[in-house]
C-alpha cells in the first residue's frame, strides 16, 4: 500500500524542473562554486521544493530536489535539506505571495559583502538596472541593500533578516564574506532580482577599483 503524499508530486516535479534548469545556468556562470549556494520554489501553501544539502550545484538533477514544510522539515523524505533552509522557509512563512528563493556565491557578491560589512549595506543610486527591481519604476532611486553578518547559527542570521523586514521592503541582502539571497514571487522575478543585484555589485566594484 502506497501513503499519499502531502503535496501535488506533479507540482514538486515542475518545481523540481524549474529549479535544476535555472540552477544550471547560475552555475555555468560560475555562481555556485565548490557545492556552495541553495535554491527553493513553494509548492504550495505549506510545502516547499529545496535543494538537498551539500553536492555539486553544477551537476544539480530532479533527485537532488526535496521537500520542507514552512518550518523547515523534510517532509515525506530522510534526506537532508539546505544547511541555509530556515533563510528559505522564513521568507515563505512571512510572505505568502513569495514562491521563489535563490542564494549564490558569485565573486562580486562575496568582495562586496566583505567590503560595505563595515557600512552595513551596499547603496545602489542612480542606476537603470534598479528597474529590474519590483516596484521601481526609475532610474531615479536609491536603494540600500543590507550586508549581514555572517553566522553559521541560522535562527541567528533568521532574527537578523526578520528584524530587516519588519523595518524595510526589500528583494534580498548580502552576507559578509558568504554571497547574496534573493527572492521573488515566482522563479523569473527572483531570478531577475539576483542578476540585477549581482549587476550593479560588479558595477560598484568596478567603479571603486577606476576611481582610486
Ligand atoms: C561550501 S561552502 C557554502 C555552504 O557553507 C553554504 O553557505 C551554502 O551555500 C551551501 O550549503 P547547502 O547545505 O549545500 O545548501
Ligand atoms: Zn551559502
Amino acid at each position: 500500500m502506497t501513503t499519499a503524499l502531502p503535496y501535488d508530486i506533479q507540482q514538486l516535479k515542475h518545481c523540481a524542473d524549474e529549479i535544476v534548469l535555472n540552477v544550471r545556468e547560475l552555475a555555468a556562470a560560475g555562481w555556485t562554486p565548490a557545492t556552495s549556494s541553495n535554491f527553493s520554489r513553494r509548492i504550495d501553501q505549506h510545502h516547499v521544493a529545496i535543494t538537498v544539502s551539500g553536492g555539486d550545484k553544477g551537476r544539480l538533477t530532479g533527485n537532488d530536489i526535496m521537500v520542507v514544510d514552512l518550518d523547515g522539515q523534510p517532509v515525506a523524505t530522510d534526506r537532508r535539506p539546505s544547511a541555509e533552509t530556515l533563510l528559505h522557509t522564513q521568507l515563505y512563512k512571512r510572505f505568502g505571495e513569495i514562491g521563489c528563493v535563490l542564494h549564490t556565491h558569485s565573486q562580486n557578491q562575496t568582495v562586496a559583502s566583505r567590503l560595505y560589512a563595515g557600512a552595513g549595506h551596499v547603496r545602489l543610486e542612480g542606476y537603470e538596472m534598479l528597474k529590474a527591481l519590483s516596484g521601481n519604476t526609475t532610474h531615479e532611486t536609491a536603494l540600500e541593500l543590507p550586508v549581514l553578518p555572517n553566522s553559521q547559527d541560522m535562527h541567528t542570521l533568521a532574527a537578523q533578516v526578520d528584524a530587516l523586514l519588519d523595518r524595510q521592503c526589500m528583494w534580498g541582502y548580502l552576507i559578509d564574506g558568504h554571497g547574496l539571497y534573493a527572492w521573488g514571487r515566482d522563479m523569473a522575478e527572483a531570478r531577475r532580482h539576483l542578476e540585477a543585484l549581482d549587476f550593479l555589485l560588479g558595477c560598484e566594484l568596478e567603479l571603486r577599483k577606476l576611481q582610486r
